[in-house]
């Protein structure tokens, strides 16, 4: 009686499931789909180790049925129990997701992390998103970047001093030099906080290197998708426990800057205060501050959500682009000979300048090309919020997820012939010209497009640089890219450093002198 009266609950739970769902379920099963065992689909599948995800999902979009699929429609739906997964190739399509209004908001899987990010730009969606963003938008112009250079500069010296004992010491692993300069830059320009995380063992580099590897364990795990059960684990609390200590570090420098920028309003009677002084220092947290003054809907809550964002957002990112990058450059000579020799032309052996490091434009084309072989966001996630028609007819329900394919965006033939092949000259004017302006995109497009990308830029330009300038880099290991949240190396950048005989020595190097 009890078996027959749980069956009879069931089988009522799961025809009000359906048919709250039904327009979901009568438009997503239209759709051409990845065939797999019936009712878990791909959930096996997909279920695997953090490494191996994207090996899984080239493994099932490579599928001969899969593939004949998605280049005649431009679509595959891939079902996780219940759940349709669209991934998208079709650039058009592609272009009609990024423009379109009705698709702002991102999908389930950002949620997690807004207990770092709360409603910052990068996780917020509609009205709040919006007005965020268009006020925070002037934070990234070249008149402020350009204050950031001396502190590109100074963090450099300290990273090739570090590099400079590798040299001569066979193969070693770059990365966390990369990652622990970046960090130390963008705690600099966004917080205008020294962390010395290359220095020393810094709290505040390790809680967020906790805090994102909380994120990207929590997405591998069914269980902990749901809050209660995540919060309870011991994941969960680590996580928290990170959390508290980088909300301290934050609210404690924003309590600083504000007294510190009441004494020098004070001070300074005669000058347009909305204005920020050509010579002043200046980090984005005051450009928020600014904003702030102008706007009494810009809360302390919000400093700090775009404080970790631009934290989150500006140094994971650049820290494996430029990661790639080297070791393309490793891999190619040639192409490492002439970035060094456009480094010697236009800035020899002078310090960074934002005109200088503009004037650099095959470094530049050598960068979008890493970048389109190895891209840093090689999935961009959407949920639907509405029905959304595509050029074939297909319709994409509300409530699904999309997923946009970046990494085999960038491999269409049709755009970039001989895709594995590494070759910068694909970006010189003349052959961007007919081009698609969607075939290319490292850093998305449309209005969520990403707000740091010449920031980015110029950034990767002066440490790249750098690092060509002193070091001729010679291959070790090839390297094995995996999706942790971004798009990584598992076993780390091998390289061996050569010191170059033209590079000066650190006692008469003009940028080394400072320190
Ligand atoms: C190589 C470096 C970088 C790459 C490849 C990159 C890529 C991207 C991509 C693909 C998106 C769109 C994500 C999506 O729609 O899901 C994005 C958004 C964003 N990026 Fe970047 N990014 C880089 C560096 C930076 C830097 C340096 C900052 C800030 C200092 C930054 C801040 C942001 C923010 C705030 C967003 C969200 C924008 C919005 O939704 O309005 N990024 N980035």
């Amino acid at each position: 009686m009890l078996i027959l009266f749980g069956i009879l609950l069931t089988a009522l739970f799961l025809l009000r499931f359906f048919c709250r769902h039904f327009n979901y379920y009568k438009l997503a099963l239209r759709l051409p789909y990845a065939k797999k065992a019936p009712l878990i689909g791909h959930a096996l599948n997909l279920w695997v180790d953090k490494d191996e995800l994207l090996d899984k999902i080239l493994e099932i979009i490579g599928e001969p049925d899969n593939k004949r699929s998605i280049q005649e429609h431009g679509v595959l739906a891939v079902w996780i129990g219940p759940m349709a997964i669209v991934l998208v190739h079709d650039l058009q399509d592609i272009e009609q997701i990024l423009t379109s209004r009705d698709l702002t908001r991102k999908s389930y899987q950002y949620k997690f992390f807004e207990p770092w990010l709360g409603q910052g730009l990068f996780t917020a969606s509609g009205p709040h998103w919006y007005s965020h963003r268009k006020l925070i938008t002037p934070a990234f112009h070249f008149k402020i970047l350009e204050k950031f250079i001396p502190i590109f500069n100074a963090n450099i010296d300290i990273y090739l001093r570090k590099l400079d004992e590798k040299v001569g010491k066979g193969s070693f692993n770059i990365e966390n030099y990369i990652a622990y300069l970046s960090l130390d830059i963008i705690a600099e320009t966004a917080m205008d906080a020294k962390i010395n995380a290359q220095k020393e063992e810094s709290p505040y580099a390790q809680k967020v290197k906790d805090m994102t590897e909380t994120i990207l364990l929590r997405g591998c795990r069914l269980l902990y998708y749901s809050d209660v059960i995540f919060s309870l684990s011991s994941l969960g609390r680590r996580q928290k426990r990170s959390k508290r200590f980088i909300d301290n570090f934050i609210n404690d420098l924003v309590k600083r800057k504000k007294e510190e920028r009441n004494r020098i309003q004070l001070t300074k009677n005669n000058k347009n205060n909305s204005e920020i002084d050509e010579k002043e220092r200046v980090a984005l947290m005051d450009v928020l501050l600014e904003t702030q003054n102008r706007s009494s809907h810009f809360t302390d809550k919000d400093i700090l959500d775009e404080v970790n964002t631009f934290m989150f957002g500006g140094h994971d990112t650049i820290t494996s682009c430029i990661n790639f990058t080297l070791y393309l450059l490793s891999k190619h000579p040639t192409i490492q000979e002439e970035v060094l020799r456009e480094i010697e032309s236009v800035i020899g052996e002078e310090k960074f300048t934002l005109s200088n490091l503009q004037q650099l434009k095959y470094l530049e084309r050598v960068i979008k090309e890493s970048l389109r072989i190895l891209p840093v966001g090689p999935f961009m996630q959407r949920a639907a919020e509405k029905d959304i028609k595509l050029r074939s007819g297909y319709v994409l329900p509300a409530g699904c997820t999309i997923i946009m394919m970046i990494y085999a965006l960038h491999r269409n033939p049709e755009y970039f012939p001989n895709p594995e092949q590494f070759d910068p000259d694909r970006f010189l004017p003349e052959n961007c010209l007919n081009r698609h302006p969607y075939a290319y995109l490292p850093f998305s497009a449309g209005p969520r497009n990403c707000i740091g990308q010449k920031f980015a830029l110029l950034e990767m330009k002066a440490i790249i640089a750098a690092t060509i300038r002193r070091y001729k880099l010679l291959p070790s290991e090839d390297i094995k890219p995996v999706i942790h949240i971004i798009l990584r190396s598992a076993n780390g950048i091998n390289l061996i450093l050569e010191r170059r005989k033209s590079s000066s020595n650190a006692s008469n190097h003009p940028q080394l002198q400072r320190t």
